[in-house]
């Protein structure tokens, strides 16, 4: 094809014909030009057959290829004569993965499947999801990440380093799908509770999008998962031999932003504007400048404080409905001032303005946090962080977090501090005693940073507890009753959200649509639900919520004037479940 020199450089020709792209639609970012006079990698499509086909992930069947199958694929030979169907590939994989007793094992087994029969791990992951979420996710996900390098077999995701400066573009180009609609990434520095662990944190973004697929229905070749690697400061990582990223402190300052703003931009170039990016487990002193920054310019969220928000709210809604009351009758207390904690603040104080028309700063003063120097108050306010400042109120300095339950009186109390047992039997026992019905949150995740146990809100308190944590928990059985704890964690949230902004074809995310997911997931318990005590639908119908999650969230996009994708569907909720991925095999001719 003859080459033309591009004359539409940094957008300054739209009205040169040249700028019009296909359709006549003007290529206002440049998209079709950006890429002429870089490298590109050349693209072959080709019909896999034999060998290759069996190791193809998302063809291979196994021994569920037919009889015609076979023949026609030239697998005569290649495998043992018996034929399984995919229910019965499910049942013995089941099987197979309860065997292992130790949940890392069953991590690895999963991911061996995720890279050996990519619609057989799906269709597990659905039809097992409470059994199976602990294992792809929280807490086991943690495990793998902090032992990732010992782990490692295949990678999965994208690897980008201070290595590829410069050539970011050309990287996104080496991977092997073109229609990417989700991309999660992270740079290691905040992995779940656990701190920073560099190029290892790829476990999060790879099971972050296996339930964007899974619980949400978004199509796995659609999903792309990204490490940035910018170095660590984790000795521990720096020293470990097989540790599989840079070996060198992370970089900071503009070195840091130049890497980010390459690939917010290489993005974008590559994959258009309607790329939903997720910024999952940044540390604070990034997450919330790359949020302000991309967010005016690009379609992004961060799962850690906006997702949370919005899973927090839905919850508290529901617990409303136990506890009595509206939302601006309560007081909240936070341990925890970081990106969950101000997140989930500042999206109830934005509820609770909606709800009663005060100024949001009047919300806000129900709202108190904690950090790891003592109650947020405002004769701290000049060194406290830009975050943390509109949560800075009149109220003498308190240090312990048992002190401020005493004085502050919280209905509510939630944990975000990443700091395990700090919600101690005196904490408990003091919300017990001026609530009837105390909401304990204990969110910190993996299960060891959890505040407090289900058991011990439960018992701590009496029995009087509603209580949510961030990783699972069983049931607990206190004098005779059994009480059910919810889990509140944002894969409630994303899955959603993601499906409902990419069928919309949304351009941007607004507040207004985290607020919509709230309600719509606490729209989704019911009085059976309530009666157990649980204030969060069950994962088993995670696809369904998410459905109607979508629908919502799209709703607002089409509201809001941020939908790209016309007309308006009738139904949301049905359009949505019907642009659902099915995990079932496929008929080869
Ligand atoms: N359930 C869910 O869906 C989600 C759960 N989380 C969990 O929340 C936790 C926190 O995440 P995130 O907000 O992003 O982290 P951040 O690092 O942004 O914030 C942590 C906050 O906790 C405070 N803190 C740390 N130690 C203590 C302590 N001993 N006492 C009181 N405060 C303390 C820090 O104080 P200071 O500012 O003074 O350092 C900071 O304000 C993690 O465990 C994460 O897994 C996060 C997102 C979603
Ligand atoms: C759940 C989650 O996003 C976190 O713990 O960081
Ligand atoms: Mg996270």
């Amino acid at each position: 094809m003859e080459s033309t020199t591009n004359t539409m450089v940094n957008g300054s020709d739209l009205d040169n014909n040249n700028a019009a792209g296909g359709g006549g639609v003007v290529d206002v970012y440049g998209e079709d030009f950006a890429t002429e006079d870089q490298l590109i990698t050349p693209w072959t499509v080709s019909v896999a057959s034999g060998y290759t086909l069996l190791r193809d992930p998302r063809h291979n069947k196994g021994l569920a290829f037919t009889e015609n199958e076979r023949d026609a694929h030239y697998l005569r030979g290649l495998l043992p004569p018996a034929l399984m169907n995919q229910e019965l590939q499910e049942k013995r994989l089941m099987h197979n993965l309860r065997q292992y007793k130790v949940p890392l094992q069953r991590y690895v087994a999963m991911m061996d499947l995720q890279e050996r029969n990519e619609r057989l791990f799906y269709k597990l992951l659905i039809d097992n999801v409470e059994e199976l979420l602990p294992v792809v996710y929280t807490p086991t996900v943690g495990e793998a990440c902090q032992k990732y390098g010992s782990i490692f077999r295949r990678p999965q995701g994208l690897y980008i380093s201070l290595k590829e400066k410069g050539k970011i573009l050309e990287v996104l180009k080496n991977w092997p799908e073109r229609n990417i609609q989700v991309i999660v990434v992270t740079d290691g520095e905040r992995i779940l509770g656990l701190g920073d662990l560099g190029c290892q944190g790829m476990g999060i973004p790879v099971g972050k999008l296996s339930l964007y697929t899974a619980l949400g229905g978004l199509r796995p070749s659609a999903c792309l998962p990204i490490t940035i690697d910018v170095g660590t400061n984790n000795e521990q990582l720096l020293n470990d031999e097989f540790y599989i990223g840079l070996r060198q402190k992370r970089a900071t300052g503009q070195e840091y932003a130049e890497l980010l703003q390459e690939f917010m931009t290489a993005v974008k170039q590559n994959y258009g504007e309607k790329v939903l990016i997720q910024f999952e487990d940044f540390a604070n002193h990034n997450a919330f400048e790359l949020l302000s920054k991309y967010s005016s310019s690009h379609l992004v969220f961060n799962d850690d404080i906006q997702g949370t928000a919005s899973v927090v709210l839905a919850g508290i809604l529901s617990a409303l409905k136990l506890v009595g009351g509206t939302l601006a009758d309560q007081t909240f207390l936070f341990l925890g001032a970081g990106e969950a904690g101000t997140g989930i603040a500042e999206l109830i104080a934005l509820e609770m303005s909606k709800q009663t028309k005060a100024p949001i700063e009047e919300a806000r003063k129900k709202i108190w946090l904690v950090d790891s120097k003592g109650l947020i108050v405002s004769s701290r306010k000049e060194s406290l962080q830009h975050f943390k400042k509109p949560w800075a109120h009149e109220h003498a300095p308190i240090k312990s977090l048992l002190d401020a339950v005493k004085a502050i009186k919280p209905t509510m109390l939630m944990g975000t501090s990443g700091v395990g047992k700090t919600f101690t039997k005196e904490v408990v026992e003091a919300m017990a005693s001026f609530n009837e019905k105390p909401v304990i949150f204990a969110l910190s995740n993996p299960t060891s940073q959890s505040e407090c146990t289900a058991e011990e809100a439960y018992t701590w308190s009496k029995g009087q507890a509603i209580f949510a944590s961030g990783s699972p928990f069983d049931p607990v059985e206190y004098n005779g009753k059994v009480f059910v704890p919810g889990q509140g964690n944002n894969a409630y949230i994303f899955p959603g959200l993601g499906l409902g902004l990419i069928i919309s074809g949304a351009i941007r995310v607004r507040d207004e649509m985290l607020l919509a997911a709230s309600e719509a997931l606490a729209a989704q318990v019911t009085q059976e639900h309530f009666d157990k005590g649980l204030i969060y639908p069950p994962f088993t119908n995670i696809r369904k919520i998410s459905a109607h999650i979508a629908a919502k969230v799209a709703a607002k996009a089409y509201d809001l004037g941020l939908a790209s994708r016309l007309p308006r569907p009738k139904d949301l909720v049905s359009y949505a479940e019907s642009c659902m991925y099915s995990p079932m095999y496929r008929s080869y001719r």
